[in-house]
């Protein structure tokens, strides 16, 4: 137990129902379903740090002769911790819907891929906007995750292919970090596809990420982690596994974009090589997910891409859970091409529909076993004393609520560090401001 501070300078009250996993670490199989639900509960804050939390009708003898500087009442709503979208393509420049047609006629995304499009749309985009105009682009995106109770937020690169505009996408990331009160984690994906100039000259590209592009993102300290879209006709594991590797040297943590569409074994190469998390699965064996579960990788699942692609096949979400005891974490994967949302709400209730998951697993996925996708399981995802204060509160009577109520947003207000961000479904402070 934490010792209390002699002041808390944000004091919670009046919250309806608390509900949040417990712990620093991921949380597999059954232990998903495992929350703490505190009805009628308290959070005190000090310093950005939960101090206490609590039934509030306990609060006064826990705080006794502490100085409370502020006090914010939570209407009888429901509060979680803040959540966390760990896969996301923020930096872009354009957006896709020119391709709406082709994809709803039936043209396969690798297909639209190979014709040019897709990745190489938004990549064309991207060289051609500006470091501002990206800027100002992800940024309203950011405000979107926020009114959407959304306080930690991973960003890919992986739309410049080229040296200089992987770098400019990794430095409105970092400007972002440095600007917005939002945690914003950042991941290379130089190894996004082949840019249309290496065409036949594959090899020369990986060269070109390895010899000059890693170096550089880790000299200038622009990313923790290092991602690589490992698809038939895009990455080979040989390719994706020499990355990844020269990426660990380079001090980046492994992420893997693997078995979306075809089973390759980016779930083996996940395991093998010791990334954090491997993303999408759809198409990955039972092999796959063994070795996963051994190699303790995080299934990051992203039902609203396979929902936005129109597929009738989604993650084995329940085999993960059930067979093999994963911590399945889920997120929005916002791109402008096989998922063009910010909602993580949307995405929670897709975990629900197609995933068939429950609102206490899907919870876990987008707290503490999302937060362990990022490395940061020790600091947030979990609502309790010594971790960031980052909370949600919803407009919402109970935890399935939000699931089964889709396509709104139930965001009243959001804490982030102990500082009030969004309040009455409106950001009273953001961006710029201290
Ligand atoms: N599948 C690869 N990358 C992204 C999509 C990128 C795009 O289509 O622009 C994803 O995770 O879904
Ligand atoms: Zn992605």
């Amino acid at each position: 137990m934490n010792k209390i501070p002699q002041q808390i300078d944000l004091l919670v009250t009046n919250i309806g129902t608390l509900v949040t996993p417990l712990g620093n670490h991921p949380r597999g199989g059954i232990e998903m379903q495992e929350l703490q639900v505190i009805a009628g509960a308290a959070v005190a804050i000090h310093a950005g740090r939960i101090a206490w939390v609590g039934q509030e009708q306990e609060v006064q003898g826990a705080l006794q002769g502490v100085e409370i500087l502020a006090t914010i009442d939570a209407g009888g709503r429901l509060v979680t911790p803040g959540l966390v979208d760990p896969h996301t393509h923020l930096v872009h420049g354009g957006s896709r819907e020119h391709e709406l047609a082709l994809k709803r006629s039936g043209v396969p995304y690798l297909e639209i891929l190979a014709r040019g499009g897709g990745i190489h749309s938004t990549v064309n985009a991207t060289r051609n906007t500006s470091e501002d105009a990206l800027y100002s682009k992800a940024l309203s995106s950011l405000n979107e995750m926020m009114l959407q109770g959304v306080t930690t937020v991973e960003a890919k690169s992986g739309y410049g292919l080229t040296l200089e505009d992987e770098l400019k996408q990794l430095r409105v990331a970092k400007r972002l970090q440095e600007n917005h009160p939002l945690t914003l984690v950042s991941t290379f994906m130089g190894a996004h596809a082949v840019p249309p100039e290496y065409k036949g000259r594959e090899e020369e590209y990986v060269d070109l990420i390895v010899d000059e592009m890693l170096p550089r993102v880790t000299d200038e300290g622009l990313a923790e982690f290092c991602d690589v879209f490992c698809e038939q006709g895009v990455f080979t594991i040989e390719q994706s596994r020499h990355i990844l590797m020269e990426g660990k040297r380079n001090g980046l943590i492994p992420k893997i974009h693997a078995d979306e569409i075809v089973t390759l074994g980016g779930a083996q190469l996940a395991a093998e090589v010791g990334a954090i998390s491997a993303e999408h699965l759809l198409a990955s064996s039972d092999e796959g997910l063994q070795e996963m579960a051994e190699g303790g990788v995080i299934p990051v699942l992203l039902p609203g891409t396979s929902f936005n692609l129109g597929l009738t096949e989604h993650a084995r979400a329940r085999d993960m859970i059930d067979r093999y005891d994963l911590p399945v974490a889920i997120a929005t994967d916002y791109n402008p091409g096989s998922c063009p949302t910010e909602s993580i709400q949307l995405i929670i209730s897709l975990a629900s529909v197609n995933l068939k998951m429950t609102p206490e697993e899907i919870l876990t996925a987008c707290t503490i076993n999302a937060a362990n996708a990022l490395g940061r399981g020790f600091e947030i995802g979990t609502i309790e004393a010594g971790k960031r204060a980052d909370l949600a509160i919803f407009d919402a009577p109970s935890l399935a609520y939000l699931p089964y109520h889709f396509g709104i947003n139930h965001t009243h207000g959001v804490i982030k560090d102990g500082r009030v961000l969004v309040w009455n479904r409106a950001i009273v402070s953001g961006e710029g401001e201290a």
